[in-house]
């Protein structure tokens, strides 16, 4: 059955040479391979880490759990950065976003096991900059809380 446009993820949209991302690459077989989404002002993201994501038992790796406020952010970036100019984003020219900065706060600790959920909040677009606020719930708490600065790659680093 063929997939409607509304149906893809931010991530889908990045061309082949770009996906593979070990976060979000949609092409990265051994990766979290994120899916984020517009969910009204916020957009949200799932993935549930696998036992080996462990930091200690039960718990999960705050590694893994950047990788998640990395990932939704800069895809979240990437999609405020087309709104932003009124256009979608399988449109041209591209807009390639990446990490300038990456702030992490880890509030409790995160469950193994259950479903995350990761949400994001646009707070800026300027230029070529977008900061996006991120944050991971499991079992109904806000675990993590992340700040994502993203800048889109200047022409001359573009590969697509
Ligand atoms: C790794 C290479 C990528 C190759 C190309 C791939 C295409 C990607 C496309 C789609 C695929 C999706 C992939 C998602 C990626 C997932 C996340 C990652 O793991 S990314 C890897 C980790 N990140 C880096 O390796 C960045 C290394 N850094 C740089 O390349 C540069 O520093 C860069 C492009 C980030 C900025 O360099 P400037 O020379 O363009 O920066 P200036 O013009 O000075 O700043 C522009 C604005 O950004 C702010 N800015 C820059 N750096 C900042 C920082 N560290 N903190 C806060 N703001 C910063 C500045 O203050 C300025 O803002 P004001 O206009 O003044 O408001």
């Amino acid at each position: 059955m063929q997939r409607r446009m509304s149906d893809l993820a931010f991530q889908d949209y990045y061309p082949d040479d770009v996906s593979h991302c070990y976060g979000c690459g949609r092409l990265n077989e051994h990766g979290i391979q994120l899916k984020s989404r517009w969910d009204g002002e916020e957009s949200v993201a799932y993935y549930t880490p696998k036992p080996y994501h462990t930091a200690v038992p039960g718990y999960v790796y705050g590694g893994m759990l950047a990788s998640l406020i990395d990932c939704h952010g800069t895809g979240t970036a990437a999609a405020a950065g087309y709104r932003a100019e009124g256009r979608t984003m399988d449109s041209q020219p591209p807009l390639r976003y990446v990490t300038a900065a990456l702030n992490v706060n880890y509030l409790r600790p995160t469950p193994l096991g259950d479903p995350l959920e990761v949400r994001g909040r646009v707070k800026e677009v300027k230029g070529r900059k977008v900061v996006v606020e991120a944050w991971i719930i499991a079992g109904g708490e806000v675990c993590v809380r992340g700040e994502v600065v993203a800048v889109q790659l200047p022409e001359a680093m573009r590969q697509s």
